[in-house]
């Protein structure tokens, strides 16, 4: 791992132990021993070994009093990436989980949500949700808000203010036959979103930024669809919307878009499908839309909590892998009733279990691919590789501390064991009792600080 020239650059902290994280080559690398320096901007500014200390005390120009020595029962790992949640749907979580989707989104979603043009409800779900998940570990979320404006502003607003990257969109859905209350005209969803953009962007939040937001093709007419494309690329934005998620939705999917070869043309069709994509679910493609994403360069979320709680499908996570498709991991709170990014690692190695009980020749996710999926893949699924997702220099420190052992903690350590062990420990078991502290850019965002903490 090369150090950048950045002599230059001040150093802010330093940090003395274990750090693990993925790289492209290895799903779990582990550096023991390891010094890694945050430069004043919250990037990695070196990354070297504990024995050459004072060699990059020397070349970085700080002293041993910026260095905090980690214990045995602690390490750095990257934040978590949740690249599919819903933050008004959090208000519910851990309920209504007894139906199939569409008859989920008529009794619980849509109702739910359209009390979010009430700001101040807005205001006291959102904080509770970005607080949850950065304890959680969740350092970048890519949120679906609601169909309101000022409400979806609004949590951009409370992302930024906490400290989490995020990525938040506005939904857009001009078509709604079971609660006709909540949809917009095609033109006031277009209207909307370009006010949307704008008043987000004008904000000049460092981390948080706007998402184009259909909310899955049911929901959508082609003429909203075909000016969201639009807008994306003429504004050079993240895309996000729902694909391939229960079997009826696919059926009614191709019922009401005959032109289209299959759901993911009819997302192809309208220029929804970029590098800048990510789509979450995806259990029932087939390999010829899965080949259509890795030829647009499209990403995958794979939400197991909420397939499984709404019994809509099985993501078959080899097959998308072996087309080479950009896959990260994803809570879909409140379809999946935990808006914990832990879970959603637990949930997708139970699922591919699954799999492979149907199946012997299946292959099993293990729980160092669950561990590069829930960080660096979700930092490519979401195209933000460049700047989290792992601990590269030159990239923002992103990162988690844990304590495997923390008292009052859910582990109980028999012995030490060594660091993958302590890694498959608290993936397995661990929980916010484990996170001692969580980092977003360099800086401390957990433990929150006055006057914010609760
Ligand atoms: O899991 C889901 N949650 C939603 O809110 C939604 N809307 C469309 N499709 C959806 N799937
Ligand atoms: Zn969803």
């Amino acid at each position: 791992m090369a150090n950048s020239d950045r002599a230059t650059i001040a150093i802010a902290y330093v940090y003395r132990g274990t750090f693990i994280h993925s790289t492209e080559e290895t799903a779990v690398e582990i550096l023991a021993d390891a010094v890694l320096g945050v430069d004043t901007k919250g990037k990695i500014a070196f990354m070297g070994k504990g024995k050459d200390l004072d060699e990059l005390s020397q070349t970085f120009r700080f002293s041993s009093s910026k260095v905090t020595q980690l214990t045995q029962h602690e390490f750095f790992m990257p934040g978590m990436v949740d690249t599919h949640i819903h933050a008004p749907q959090y208000s519910y979580a851990g309920t209504a989980l007894n139906v199939p989707l569409l008859q989920w989104l008529k009794t619980y979603a849509f109702p739910v949500e359209s009390q979010f043009s009430d700001l101040e409800f807005a205001h006291r779900i959102y904080t509770k949700v970005v607080k949850r998940t950065l304890r959680n570990g969740t350092t970048t979320a890519c949120y679906f808000a609601t169909i309101h404006t000022d409400s979806s502003l609004l949590l951009g607003q409370i992302a930024n203010d906490f400290g989490q990257r995020a990525l938040v969109g506005k939904v857009c859905m001009d078509r709604n036959n079971c609660v006709k209350h909540y949809k917009e005209t095609t033109e006031d969803s277009q209207e909307e979103t370009r006010r949307f953009i704008a008043e987000l962007l004008n904000k000049k939040y460092p981390l948080v930024k706007p998402v184009v937001t259909p909310r899955f093709a049911l929901s959508c007419t082609g003429a909203l669809l075909e000016e969201l494309g639009a807008i994306a690329k003429n504004n050079n934005l993240h895309i996000q919307s729902h694909i391939s998620e229960n079997t009826k939705e696919v059926r009614l999917v191709k019922e009401m878009f005959p032109e289209s070869k299959s759901y993911t043309d009819v997302y192809h069709k309208y220029n929804l499908l970029t590098d800048k994509t990510v789509m979450a679910h995806g259990c029932h493609l087939s390999d010829e839309e899965l080949a259509l994403f890795r030829k647009t360069g499209a990403s995958l979320s794979h939400c197991p909590n909420s397939n499984i709680s709404l019994c809509s499908g099985m993501l078959n996570v080899r097959n998308v892998l072996k087309h080479k498709v950009k896959l990260g991991l994803g809570t879909d709170v409140a379809g999946g009733y935990s808006a914990s990014v832990l879970d959603a690692v637990r949930r997708a190695q139970d699922m591919s279990k699954i799999l492979t009980l149907q199946n012997p020749e299946y292959d099993v996710l293990t729980f160092e691919e669950a561990f590069r999926l829930a960080t660096l893949g979700g930092s490519q699924a979401l195209s933000l590789d460049d700047q989290t997702g792992n601990f590269e220099v030159g990239k923002d420190f992103d990162a988690l501390r844990v304590n495997v052992a923390a008292p009052g903690g859910p582990i109980d350590l028999i012995q030490y064991d060594g660091p993958k062990i302590q890694l498959e420990k608290f993936l397995n078991l661990g929980d916010d009792r484990n996170i001692l502290e969580v980092f977003v850019a360099g800086r401390k965002v957990v433990p929150f600080t006055e006057p914010t903490a609760e």
